[in-house]
This record gives structure tokens, sequence and C-alpha cells, in this order.
């Protein structure tokens, strides 16, 4: 906290209570996470991601008629059509893969004649026609960026194992199929993060949903943001051995480098999500080992870096120290990581985009000016 004369300014609005939400509720005491009231963890390990999307945007879990319904209609939306596919292909491939979904988001509302209908129905028809769309976005730059060709939808297929089957060829075995959902689950909303603010920013001035969500993609691309999980991977693979675990980070936390994936704007005292991941992480990695016994290494990184990082400083994992290499383990290349972040946070920005608009008021707040006093233009 600054003060300029009676001016209290709190710097990236720490601590600061912006307006209310009933989409989830982040409790630091307790580590406690609740999306519409059911605890995220225990979602994760019982729900499909689309009975968690339904419930983040409706309120309530649906009832069978509800997801099947629900369902029907996402797989009838994953289908790319010719010219966005065709704006994907003319994208350069040296592009970080978060442009890719920046840009196409964003065509995908030039193209959408309903573009500025700001009514809740229509917004939450074009939410669910972006979480239906954006994993077949994601899966061909996947399958371009590797020379392959890409793969349509499969409509008998779920959220997970389409998207799994449209990168990979093949649906995967169950293990990672249930970790990839976890994944979705736990990645899907988080109250009032930065990519979530920006999306209510723009909203509050009575832009469209998908400016909104273009926004909130390049706010969740920073490395302090959704960013992490690739970061995370990228220390793990220069780390390469757990051994080197404790002198990379002292070195790192010499040089007073930020570690990535590890501390929170809101939790102090561990990520609530954590423990949910990081079962999931252990699940693929023993999956993995039994082809690839040096597939191990990762989580023995894991383990000797949240131990070294808990001994010297006492700060936590994040949701993103396990992500990272449970994506590398299913065998996503890294940039490809926080795509994954926003085919989930989909859910989350714009159940927030919904409420925003229900319940608007501009959001601008103040800044204390302290650049030179006023003075003459020169002659
Ligand atoms: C899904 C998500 O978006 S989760 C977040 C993902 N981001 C990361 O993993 C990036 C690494 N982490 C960080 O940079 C930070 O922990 C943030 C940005 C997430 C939260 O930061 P803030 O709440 O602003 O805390 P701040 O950065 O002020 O840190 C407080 C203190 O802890 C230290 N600290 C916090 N996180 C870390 C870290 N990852 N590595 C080293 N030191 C850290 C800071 O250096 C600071 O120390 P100081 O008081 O001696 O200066
Ligand atoms: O809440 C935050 O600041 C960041 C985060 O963990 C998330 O968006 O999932």
């Amino acid at each position: 906290m600054t003060d300029i004369g009676a001016t209290e300014i709190r710097k990236g609005l720490a601590g600061v209570v912006v307006d209310t939400t009933a989409v989830s509720k982040v409790v630091p005491e307790t580590n406690s996470l609740t999306y519409r009231g059911y605890a995220a963890a225990d979602l994760a390990t019982t729900k499909s991601f689309e009975e968690v999307a339904y419930l983040l945007w409706y309120g309530e879990l649906p009832t069978a008629g509800q997801l099947a319904l629900f369902t029907q209609r996402e797989r009838a939306n994953r289908r790319l059509n010719r010219s966005a596919q065709a704006v994907l292909n003319r994208i350069p491939e040296t592009c970080h893969p978060m442009d890719v979904m920046r840009t196409m988001v964003s065509y995908l509302g030039s193209e959408d004649p309903d573009e500025d209908v700001p009514t809740a129905a229509a917004n939450l028809d074009k939410a669910l026609r972006l979480l239906a769309v954006l994993p077949t976005i994601v899966a061909a730059d996947f399958r371009r960026r590797r020379g392959l060709a890409p793969i349509d939808p499969h409509h008998g297929l779920s959220y997970a194992e389409n998207f799994l089957n449209m990168c990979f060829g093949e649906v995967p075995d169950p293990v990672i199929v249930e970790a990839f959902n976890q994944s979705m689950v736990l990645y899907a909303e988080h109250s009032f993060n930065a990519s979530t603010f920006a999306a209510r920013v723009v909203t509050s001035t009575q832009s469209d949903l998908y400016s909104a969500v273009t926004a909130a993609i390049g706010a969740l691309k920073g490395s302090l943001h959704g960013g992490a999980n690739e970061a995370v991977m990228a220390d793990m693979i220069e780390i390469g051995a757990p051994e080197n675990a404790r002198a990379w980070l002292t070195a790192k936390l010499d040089a007073k480098d930020k570690v990535m994936g590890f501390g929170h704007r809101v939790y102090k005292r561990g990520d609530s999500r954590v423990p949910t991941m990081y079962d999931a992480l252990v699940q693929v990695s023993a999956h993995c080992v039994q082809s690839d016994p040096s597939a191990g290494r990762w989580l023995e990184i894991y383990r000797e870096l949240a131990a070294a990082m808990d001994e010297r400083t006492g700060i936590q994992p994040n949701l993103d120290f396990p992500t990272g290499p449970a994506y590398y383990l299913m065998g996503f290349d890294i940039p490809m990581f926080t795509p994954l972040f926003v085919m989930s946070r989909i859910t989350g920005w714009t159940a927030h985009i919904v409420e925003q608009t229900r319940s608007n008021a501009l959001i601008r707040p103040l800044s204390a000016y302290d650049g030179p006093v006023q003075r003459p233009v020169p002659a």
C-alpha cells in the first residue's frame, strides 16, 4: 500500500473487494474453493467438465435430461467452419498458440450475427459455441505445428475423449482421460483473477462477449497468470534430474528470480486445487512409467522442488505446478499448455460476463497523479 497525500493506493488492487459474485468462492483461510456452492475438488473427482460448465453457467448441476440436451448441443457445435479453418491456417506457426486463440475468438465474433446481443440467453449460446469449438482449434493448431492434418471432431465421444482424440488420433487410456477432465474442472473458475477481471472490465463498457474473451486470453497468456504452466515445464526440463533441483532453486532465489508455479495472490498457505491435481499427476506418471521408466523423473523433480521451496521460503505450489508436468506427460507440446487453460476457463469467464451484464457498473477506478506539475507548453 502506498500513500499519496490522503489517497490510499493498493498496487495491483491487492486486497480490494471490487464487486460481489455468485459464481465461485475462494477462501484462503480454509484452503477451499467452491463453484456455485460445491467444492471444486469434489466436482473434479466426480463430475464431467460438461456438467461443471452447466453448473457455472446455470447455477445448478444438470438433471439427466438437461445434461443430455446440453451435451447434444455441445457436440453439434464442435466443427470449425471452412472460413474459420482458413483463417487458422493463415496464422503463422511461428507465433505463440495463445495468439492463435486470441485471433480465432476475435474472428469467430466477426462471423456471429448476434455478436452485439447482450442478453444472458444470447451470451450463454455464444459461450456454449466457444466451449465446443475451442478444442477443435487447439487440436488443429497442435497438429499443424507437428506437420499433421487436423482430425475431425467425433460426435460419439465425451468432451475430454474427443479433444484427446483430435490431438493424438486415438482416445488414450482412461487414466489420461480422467486426469485431463480433472484439470479442466480445476482450471474452470477462480473468482476475480486477472483474466476474469479483464473480461469483466470489457463487459462493463457494454462491449460484446467475444471482445471480453479476447481480452481475457491476452491477460491469461502472461507468465504471472496462465502462462506459468508452460514456464514450470520449461524449468523442469532445464533442471533435468531430481538431484539438480535444489541447486537450481538456490541459484534462482539468490538471483531474486520468481519460481514459476509457486505463490498466489489470494492463497498464502497453498492453492486449494493442488492436492487434487497432484493426485492426478501421480496417476498419469505411474501410467507413463509403465512404457517409459524415465517418465518418472518429472514427478521426482516436482517433489524435490516443492520440498526445497517450502524449506527455503514457505511458498507453496499453485495449480500451474502440477498441470505443467501432467500435460507434458499426456503428450502435449509446452506452448499448448496455456491454450488448454483457455479451453477450461472459457466457462468461468463467460459466467462472469453474464453476471457483469446482469448487474453492471462501468469499471473505472481512479489514479493518483505523480507526474510533473502543470507547466506552460513551450512556444
Ligand atoms: C493459475 C494462476 O494464475 S496461479 C499463478 C501463476 N503464476 C506463477 O506461478 C508465477 C510465480 N508467482 C508469482 O509471481 C507470484 O506468487 C504471484 C504473481 C502469483 C502472486 O504475487 P503477489 O501476490 O503479488 O505476491 P508478491 O509477488 O508480492 O510476493 C510476495 C513475496 O513472496 C515472494 N514470492 C511470491 N511468489 C514467488 C515465487 N513464485 N518465487 C519466488 N518468490 C516469490 C515475492 O518475491 C515477495 O517477496 P518479498 O516480500 O521479499 O518481496
Ligand atoms: O486467482 C488467481 O489470481 C489466479 C488463479 O489461480 C486462477 O485464475 O486460477
